[in-house]
């Protein structure tokens, strides 16, 4: 569990990050998503206790990360995979970290197989690893005590396709044991495929957070077939509005209800998801101006302060 409240950090007289609270619970992937220069680093900094808050507190299983006894036992970290150190070999760097927490080194192999880096790599310098490398390194190291919670900054950053998809089950699969992530992104879809909540954050302060298919539902549905008038007709029979968007048809209900829809007429679909139009139009505005207020849970605030849902 981890738990942010109020955090603030100044430098001088430009606030980094203002008032952000939110939740990690046990059992749940949160995706903490912002545009560059948002606060997402530096509030991950805070709850790892490597840049001082300003005003508020973070801790981690209800403790601050300094005071926890052994903290790579409790929580796996990774907030900057090229910060690693390029002289050592990938097994030596985890022989290293593993001997400071006084983990077993048989571990060491386990996971530098679990995170695909085979036995040429591991004897490799890290100086010598892609960053994609680098990350799953870094992703080994925070594996290594076997935490109950995973910090993660950008760790999709450098990985390819097949290594963002292995990531995800990998993450996944510890939620879904009990354990609790929180990983940062800039993009909106890196995210939404794994994570059960979202914390939104644009200029240093929170915009909207809840429950991922709640903040991406209420929107409509994107959905496209092989078939597409008999798609089109479909819906229409069902009495729901149908529209053309850029990438397939814009449906006026939830997946649920047209998944089912289409199954009950025979449509095979090619695709189908929330069309999240809201947290799209939020993140490009983000991207594009500062920040409003504040705004409860499973709700969107504009830039400009208005709350659109
Ligand atoms: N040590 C520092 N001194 C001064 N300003 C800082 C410092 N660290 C971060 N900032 C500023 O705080 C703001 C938030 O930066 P932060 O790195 O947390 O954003 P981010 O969301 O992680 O962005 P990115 O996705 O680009 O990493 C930025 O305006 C940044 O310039």
């Amino acid at each position: 569990m981890i738990a942010v409240q109020q955090l603030t950090k100044r430098y001088g007289r430009h606030t980094a990050v203002e008032d952000v609270s939110f939740h990690c619970e046990p059992g749940t992937v949160t995706g903490f998503l912002g545009p560059n220069g948002a606060g997402k680093s530096t509030t991950m900094r805070m709850i790892c206790g490597l840049t001082p808050p300003t005003a508020g507190t973070a801790t981690v299983d209800g403790r601050p990360y300094r005071q926890l006894p052994n903290p790579g036992r409790t929580v796996g970290v990774l907030l900057d995979a090229s910060a690693q150190h390029a002289g050592r070999t990938g097994r030596e760097a985890l022989a290293v970290a593993a001997a400071t927490m006084g983990v077993d080194r048989r571990r060491v192999g386990e996971l530098l197989d679990r995170v695909g880096l085979g036995p040429t790599a591991a004897r490799r310098r890290v100086r010598a690893y892609s960053l994609g490398m680098r990350q799953r390194l870094g992703l080994a190291h925070a594996l290594l005590g076997d935490p109950r919670v995973l910090i993660l900054d950008e760790p999709a950053n450098g990985l390819d396709p097949e290594g963002i998809f292995w990531m995800r089950g990998l993450l996944r699969d510890f939620a879904d044991r009990g354990g609790t992530v929180l990983l940062s992104s800039h993009l909106l879809r890196e995210v939404e495929a794994v994570a059960d909540r979202l914390v939104v954050i644009g200029g240093g302060r929170i915009v909207a957070q809840g429950d991922k298919d709640e903040l991406l539902a209420g929107d409509g549905a994107v959905v496209r077939a092989r078939d597409g008038a008999a798609l089109r007709a479909a819906m229409h029979r069902a009495g729901l509005t149908v529209s053309e968007g850029s990438d397939g048809l814009l449906v006026g209900a939830d997946t649920e209800t047209v998944g089912q829809v289409a199954l009950a007429a025979g449509v095979a679909l090619t695709e189908l998801r929330p069309a999240g139009g809201g947290l799209e139009q939020l993140f490009l505005t983000l991207t594009a101006t500062a920040p409003g207020p504040v705004v409860p849970a499973t709700t969107i605030a504009e830039p400009t302060g208005e709350v659109v849902r």
